[in-house]
């Protein structure tokens, strides 16, 4: 195998490797790949998507800029146009989103549990742990003078606390290539993932080689599972230190080691975790009972494959058409516009994942509910529960059929509106018991002010070719009392926030999501498609589809996973991120159709 620099993607000397090793830096900072073969199928840790590049793909290496990061220096964050520094990020997130709930009348609350677990699948939580679990005193005495802490600061006259004592929200900076000791802080900072890039299921089957196999039980395909009270469940994580350390003991002890351990995190990434590790172990056994000639290890790496390709269907076909406009994608190349193959592969465009895409997707926390509304299989409301005091709490799933309930409830309860305004859980506590105070959507703005995020209008010329230069301009996308609050706010129009700039802007045309989010996203996801040597739309890649089992895969629906793998879904109505009602009534099972996998039948092993 090569070693590689993880930050340049060059191949290290034994003396540059040895220098990581003194500094004891080899996890962050290199890449060891094994040589690539061009004939081999997706390796787990992503190495070898781009043959020219082998190491970009892997998880640890630097990320896509759509535009040039803003850069005052390693201990600030981006100043004002005037060199002031912007208005505080509480108070932008106060001012510009309102607090409260209403609910949509179209989305159900699956769209954010999917949302958040196919984004888990291309970036890391281990920013977040870092301030809930490892460095928690940035609101403390000690915390005041560490380099480490960007701790939000509640002004005086904020909404909630002007009545209480609290003026503080615990916050790190996040990890990037320089504070790893990786590159050089002559350049910018570079944050540090540590998924693949590629949509791959990553957090379900590891992100290194050696981590995947221990997932394994080298027996007719599977994967580890563990049969509790009648249900499946991924493998336990044998000591849980720092992962689920919410659970309520003695009985909620449930906590599962699965690709990342993080997925342990939050409810949406836990369930799907759940849904999708069961359903490999489905399609792994129905491989097994159509090919009985099969071994393990061809039924394991089949079987990955149809599960990444069966997610990337629901992802692009059935999940971002809702927010993101069915037309609008079809115009833009992200949907293929028939049902064969198709092939954009372009091997100059590299596996990335740009640091806006992950950015903007955190606007989508002002669409997630706070509750989860729990029902039984009859559609009868039972209780609710705050999702927010289900962060690293996996056990609360395992316990009294609580999974039942929230399962029906994921696609009978609605999603947060489209409105400009944050459930107050996100806003005020975030992270139950962890953090006693947080309000995500501010750290979603002081955060990224340190990975220097361009400004809201070098956005808006990017993706709609606008010059904006006054408040004015901005009418084109801001009605206008929310430009009136970002008169209050910023001085300039040029030193609006990208996220800010988000939170009030006008939708897209033909789609629900801000118009910026949305030019963010098909970025992204134009990359994502033309990028990925192994796109399981793709004739011309190892081990491709034949057209027959590629027109299988487009009939994966959320509605059929759920019926597969759901605890005790016998009925759900066919577009599952829809609201139920007439026309997409709650109907049988057997009316939802399947990915038939005869079409993998190999003749083979007939003749034996
Ligand atoms: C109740 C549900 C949720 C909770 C409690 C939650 C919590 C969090 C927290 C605490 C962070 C870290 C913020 C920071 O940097 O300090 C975060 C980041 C993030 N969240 Fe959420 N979130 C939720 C739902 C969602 C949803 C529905 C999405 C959909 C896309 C989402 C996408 C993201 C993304 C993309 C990040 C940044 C991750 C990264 O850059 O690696 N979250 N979330």
């Amino acid at each position: 195998s090569t070693m590689y620099d993880a930050y340049s993607g060059n191949v290290l000397t034994p003396e540059q490797y040895k220098g990581h090793i003194k500094r004891n830096t080899t996890f962050w900072c290199t890449n060891e790949i094994e040589p690539c073969n061009p004939h081999e199928g997706r390796r787990v840790d992503g190495s070898c998507n781009n043959l020219q590049h082998p190491s970009v793909g892997a998880s640890h290496t630097p990320g896509y800029h759509v535009l040039p990061v803003v850069f005052d220096g390693y201990n600030d964050s981006r100043k004002s146009c005037r060199g002031k520094e912007l208005p505080l990020s509480r108070k932008v997130r106060t001012t510009l989103l309102l607090e409260g709930r209403l609910p949509d009348q179209q989305i159900t609350h699956l769209l954010t549990y999917f949302s958040v677990f196919m984004s888990a699948d291309v970036l890391s939580f281990h920013d977040t742990i870092n301030y809930m679990i490892w460095n928690t005193h940035c609101c403390d005495e000690g915390g005041r003078d560490d380099p480490e802490c960007i701790s939000i600061k509640i002004p005086d006259d904020d909404p909630v606390h002007r009545f209480s004592s609290e003026r503080c929200l615990n916050l790190t900076k996040p990890f990037t290539f320089q504070s790893n000791g990786c590159a050089s802080t002559k350049y910018s900072p570079e944050r540090i993932v540590t998924s693949t890039p590629a949509f791959d299921l990553s957090h379900i089957y590891g992100n290194k080689l050696d981590n995947s196999l221990t997932k394994r039980t080298f027996k007719n395909g599977l994967l580890k599972y563990e049969i509790a009270d009648g249900r499946i469940w991924p493998p336990s994580l044998e000591h849980y230190q720092g992962i689920c350390i919410a659970n309520e003991p003695p009985h909620e002890t449930r906590c599962h080691d699965v690709g990342d351990d993080s997925n342990n995190g939050i409810l949406g990434t836990n369930l799907f975790t759940v849904w999708m590790w069961r359903h490999h172990n489905h399609i792994a056994t129905e491989l097994a009972t159509i090919n009985p000639c099969w071994g393990d290890e061809q039924l394991f790496y089949t079987a990955r494959e149809i599960n990444i390709a069966m997610a990337m269907q629901m992802f692009l076909y059935e999940h971002q058409p809702i927010l993101l406009g069915e037309e609008n994608l079809m115009k833009e190349g992200v949907l293929s516009p028939s049902h064969g193959y198709r092939d954009v592969y372009n091997e100059d465009v590299l596996p990335q994942v740009s640091l806006e895409y992950g950015f903007s997707l955190r606007w989508t926390h002002t669409i997630q509910e706070g509750i989860a509304k729990m029902y039984d299989t009859n559609g009868n409301y039972i209780k609710y529960t705050r999702i927010a005091n289900l962060t690293l709490r996996t056990g609360y799933l395992a316990v009294d059929d609580n999974i039942d309930y929230i399962t029906q409830g994921a696609f009978r309860q609605p999603t947060g509106n489209v409105d400009h305004a944050v459930d107050p859980d996100i806003a005020e506590t975030g992270l139950g018991i962890t953090q006693r105070l947080s309000d995500i959507t501010a750290s979603d703005l002081q955060k990224n002010r340190f990975l220097g995020i361009a400004p809201y209008v070098d956005y808006r010329r990017y993706c709609f070719g606008e010059v904006i230069r006054t408040f004015d301009d901005l009418l084109r996308a801001i009605d206008p009392e929310r430009i009136e609050l970002l008169k209050e706010l910023y001085d300039d129009v040029t030193d609006i926030d990208l996220m800010a700039g988000m939170w009030v802007e006008r939708p897209i045309s033909r789609g629900r999501a801000p118009a910026t989010f949305y030019c963010l996203t098909v970025e992204q996801l134009v990359r994502t498609v033309a990028s990925d040597r192994h796109w399981y739309e793709r004739h011309n890649r190892p081990n491709a589809f034949t057209i027959n089992q590629l027109l299988e895969i487009r009939k994966a629906s959320m509605a059929r996973l759920l019926c597969d793998v759901g605890d005790k879904v016998t009925s759900i109505q066919p577009r599952a991120f829809l609201i139920p009602g007439p026309g997409n009534e709650i109907a049988s099972c057997e009316k939802i159709p399947s990915v038939n996998l005869n079409a993998w039948r190999d003749k083979r092993c007939r003749s034996q």
